[in-house]
């Protein structure tokens, strides 16, 4: 595991709780492990100074070989609050007095003693054993001294210790000691885990923000309370930010979404006239058609070619052209009923779809049509022109194969007007089919 890549919480819990645990435990351990040598040493040097004492103290009676002259010292001996067994040997390794029940006590080890020492130790007990010396004394020119040379020991003592108690203690002082570094570590763990909560998370969700931000999601906020003033600097500084970019988001989207308006409306109108073009007027048209031969959904498509509209420009200027395509624009566009569609499809041309109608309606409403347009007094720096109107139309009733086939029509039909004279409506009228040669 690499601990860079964990979380930064958890890097940060690493950090703190690490050192700490590591720290605690070597201490807690050395306390425990000097502890303990220290105790177990006061014990040994304690028993080995009892059967120091005892062993010289025991001499006389273990010389004299009568056990009521040991009686006193081994009563005085197992008064002490450790010493629970002592016994008394002769040289020939016979017992010769014992007090107290010795557990430990192994007479052959005992007679191995050549200095006062530790034997045994098991079950909370510690068995003692030193050898009793004698000095041999001589009595000569100079008085009574002791003879030379290293004499053998004359007896043994031993003495054991119930160190149950110290021992319990020593537990007892062990737990505490574990305790504590117990509650040490966990209070440790708790000022981790905080310094970790208040650092990692808000850290976390600022880089959560930061995600989701760049998936696109520019409403994103985030709680601007952390615990330290720097993070929480940060999370200021990071909501205004977001906001700032979603606004001018907003900003930018709203512009595009209006340029797109502009532009798909600027596809589809005649900038001059503001009528639909050319190419809504196909797309219009397309659609009427294939109603009509979907439903029985009939209607008529008008085309209305101006009669001498070039004039007006010659004589006035493209300007006075240009009011004069606007009015009569406005001219037809108040005359349609609303479910009607007229479209600037050329110069001085438009083409009108007019829906549910019969051939009468329609010859009605472009008749209607032309003298309006017929009696328009268009003025222009003090002059007046007057112009007029051809129109064809030809029925959409689903007869018609193609759109193309409509087109035709209508066009034929106003090709038709503007040969005859200009200035009224005319409908087409298929050709007859030719009659066979009889
Ligand atoms: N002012 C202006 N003139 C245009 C525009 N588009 C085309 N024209 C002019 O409109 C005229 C149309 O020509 P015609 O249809 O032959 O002119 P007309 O006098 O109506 O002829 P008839 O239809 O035969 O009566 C041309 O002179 C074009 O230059 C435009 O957007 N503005």
């Amino acid at each position: 595991m690499n601990p860079a890549r964990l979380p930064l919480r958890h890097r940060l819990l690493l950090t703190v709780l690490l050192p700490v645990t590591l720290l605690v435990a070597a201490m807690a351990g050395l306390f425990l492990h000097r502890g303990e040598r220290m105790t177990q040493d006061a014990i040994v040097e304690r028993g080995v100074a009892i059967v120091s004492f005892f062993a010289p103290a025991a001499e006389y009676g273990v010389i004299s070989g009568n056990p009521g002259i040991l009686d006193g010292l081994l009563q005085a001996l197992v008064t002490q609050p450790d010493v629970v067994a002592v016994a008394v040997y002769e040289r020939g390794g016979e017992l010769i007095a014992s007090h107290g029940e010795a557990r430990l006590l192994e007479p052959a080890r005992v007679k191995s003693v050549r200095q006062p020492s530790r034997l045994e130790q098991r079950d909370g007990r510690k068995g003692f054993a030193a050898p009793v010396m004698s000095v041999p004394l001589v009595v000569d020119e100079i008085g009574v001294q002791e003879a030379a040379g290293v004499p053998g020991p004359v007896g043994w003592v031993y003495v054991e210790l119930d160190t149950s108690e110290l021992d319990a203690e020593w537990r007892s002082t062990m737990l505490t000691t574990l305790g504590l570094a117990l509650v040490t570590l966990l209070f440790a763990a708790l000022l981790a885990t905080r310094l970790a909560n208040q650092v990692g998370r808000p850290v976390a969700r600022l880089v959560d923000a930061v995600r989701r931000m760049a998936a696109g999601d520019l409403d994103v906020q985030v709680p601007d309370h952390a615990g330290s003033e720097e993070l929480r600097e940060l999370q200021l500084g990071f909501n205004s930010m977001a906001r700032s970019i979603g606004s001018a988001h907003k900003l930018m989207q709203a512009k595009i979404d209006e340029a797109t308006a502009r532009l798909a409306h600027q596809a589809l109108h005649d900038p001059l006239t503001a009528l639909p073009n050319r190419r809504a007027f196909e797309q219009a048209l397309e659609e009427m058609v294939a109603a009509s031969r979907r439903a029985d959904d009939r209607g008529a498509l008008c085309f209305i070619d101006l009669d001498h509209f070039k004039a007006v420009n010659d004589t006035a200027g493209h300007a006075a052209g240009d009011a004069l395509l606007r009015t009569v624009a406005d001219l037809i566009r108040q005359r349609l009923r609303a479910e009607d569609i007229v479209c600037r499809i050329g110069g001085d041309e438009f083409a009108m779809i007019l829906r549910g109608c019969t051939s009468a309606d329609a010859y009605r409403i472009a008749d209607g049509l032309c003298e309006a347009v017929r009696e328009l007094r268009f003025m222009w720096e003090g002059r007046e022109f007057r112009i007029g109107a051809s129109i064809g139309f030809a029925i959409i009733d689903g007869t018609m194969e193609s759109v193309a086939e409509v087109l035709h029509a209508a066009d034929h039909a106003c090709y038709a007007v503007k040969r005859e004279g200009r200035g009224r409506v005319m409908e087409y009228v298929p050709e007859p089919p030719a009659s066979s040669a009889g």
